[in-house]
C-alpha cells in the first residue's frame, strides 16, 4: 500500500512539535508551533489556518475576478483535500480578496474555442471541486464580499452557511441561461435544496442574478452585514457552528445531501459528456462569444 508522507514544517516558531497521525491507511506529518498558526500560500489562494480554533479562511486571489479556470480549480481541489485531511482544520471560510467581487464563477475562456479533451478535463475539476466542497465534514461558509455568478455562486451554495456584503452593486445567482448555456442537474439541485423547488424554477429559467437584499428575501444568503463585517461574522458563525457535536453535524450533513451527491458520483462520465457535447456546439460556442463581446462592451 502506498503510504503519503507529507511533512510540513512551521518555522515560525524554534520550538515545533511534530505529529504523525495515521488515518485510512495514510501516513500523514504535521506541525504545530507554539503560534498555531499555519499560514499557507499558493499562486492564487491564500490559506490561513488557525490551529487554535481549527478554523481555516481561504482567500481567492486570482486576478482580475476570481474566475475558475482548470489551473484554479487544481489549485483549490488541492488546498480542500489537504484542509479535508487536517484533523486540526474543522471549518473552512472562503472569501475573496479581489475588490468588488467573490468569484466570476467559471472561467468563460475554458469553454470557448477548446478541444473536446480540455473542455472535459475541463469539466471534471469543476465536478471535483463541486464534489470535495458539498460533501466536505468541515463547516464551511462562504463570506461573500462582492459579486458571484453563476459558478462564483453555486460555490457558495455548497457551502454550510452563507454571509453576505449588504452592498446593492453585488448580486449573486446561478444566470447561465443568460449565457445561453444551461445548468446541470447537480448545480439544479444545490439550488432546489437551498432555496426549493419553485425559487429554483424561476431563478434558472431567467438566469436571474439577485442584489443581497433579494438574495436573503428567497433564502440564497442567510445573512447580510455591512462590507467591512463579512469576515468577522463569518468567524462568528463558524464559533457557533463549532460548538455542535461534531459527528452528529456530519451525519446529518451528509444524510441531507448524499442523494444528491451519490447522483453525480455515479454519472460523472456520463455528465462531463454531456458537457463536452453541449458546449462544443456552434450554437452554443456562438453565445458564448456574444456573451464576451457584451462583457468587453460594458466596460467601454
Ligand atoms: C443539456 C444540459 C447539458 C449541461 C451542459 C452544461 C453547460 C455549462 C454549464 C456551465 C455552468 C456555469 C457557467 C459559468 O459559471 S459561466 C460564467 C458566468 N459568469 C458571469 O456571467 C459573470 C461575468 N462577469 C461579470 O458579470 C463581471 O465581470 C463581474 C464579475 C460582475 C465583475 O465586474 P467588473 O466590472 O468588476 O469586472 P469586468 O470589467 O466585467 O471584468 C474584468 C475582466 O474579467 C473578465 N471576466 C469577467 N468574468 C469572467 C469569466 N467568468 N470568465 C472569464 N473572464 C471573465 C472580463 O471580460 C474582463 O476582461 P478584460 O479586462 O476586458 O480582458
Amino acid at each position: 500500500q502506498k503510504l503519503t508522507f507529507s511533512l510540513k514544517i512551521a518555522i515560525s516558531s524554534s520550538l515545533s512539535k511534530i505529529h504523525l497521525n495515521v488515518s485510512h491507511g495514510r501516513l500523514c506529518a504535521s506541525s504545530t508551533s507554539f503560534s498555531q498558526r499555519n499560514n499557507s500560500s499558493s499562486a492564487n489562494l491564500k490559506v490561513d489556518h488557525d490551529q487554535t480554533t481549527g478554523v481555516a479562511v481561504m482567500h481567492m486571489q486570482s486576478p482580475p475576478v476570481n474566475s475558475l479556470s482548470l489551473d484554479f480549480l487544481t489549485e483549490i481541489c488541492i488546498t480542500l483535500e489537504k484542509l479535508e485531511m487536517d484533523k486540526g482544520c474543522r471549518g473552512l471560510i472562503i472569501t475573496s480578496s479581489q475588490p468588488k467581487v467573490f468569484s466570476a464563477g467559471l472561467d468563460i475562456l475554458e469553454m470557448y474555442g477548446k478541444s473536446p479533451e480540455r473542455c472535459g478535463e475541463f469539466w471534471k475539476a469543476v465536478q471535483e471541486m463541486w464534489l470535495k466542497l458539498y460533501g466536505s465534514n468541515m463547516v464551511t461558509i462562504a463570506a461573500i464580499n462582492g459579486s458571484s455568478p453563476a459558478g462564483g455562486c453555486l460555490m457558495s451554495i455548497t457551502c454550510d452557511y452563507r454571509i453576505m456584503a449588504d452592498n446593492p452593486r453585488y448580486s449573486i445567482g446561478l444566470n447561465e441561461t443568460m449565457l445561453g448555456i444551461v445548468a446541470p442537474f447537480w448545480f439544479k439541485e444545490t439550488m432546489v435544496n437551498t432555496v426549493g423547488h419553485r425559487n429554483t424554477e424561476i431563478s434558472l429559467e431567467l438566469g436571474l442574478l439577485y442584489k443581497p437584499a433579494e438574495a436573503l428575501n428567497i433564502g440564497l444568503v442567510d445573512q447580510l452585514v455591512p462590507e467591512d463585517q463579512v469576515l468577522s461574522a463569518a468567524t462568528q458563525t463558524m464559533t457557533k457552528w463549532l460548538a455542535i457535536p461534531e459527528h452528529a453535524r456530519q451525519i446529518t450533513k451528509s444524510m441531507m445531501r448524499k442523494s444528491t451527491i451519490e447522483k453525480l458520483r455515479s454519472n460523472r462520465e456520463a455528465d462531463i459528456q454531456n458537457f463536452v457535447n453541449f458546449i462544443t456546439k456552434e450554437s452554443i460556442q456562438k453565445s458564448l462569444r456574444m456573451y464576451m463581446e457584451m462583457l468587453k462592451q460594458k466596460k467601454a
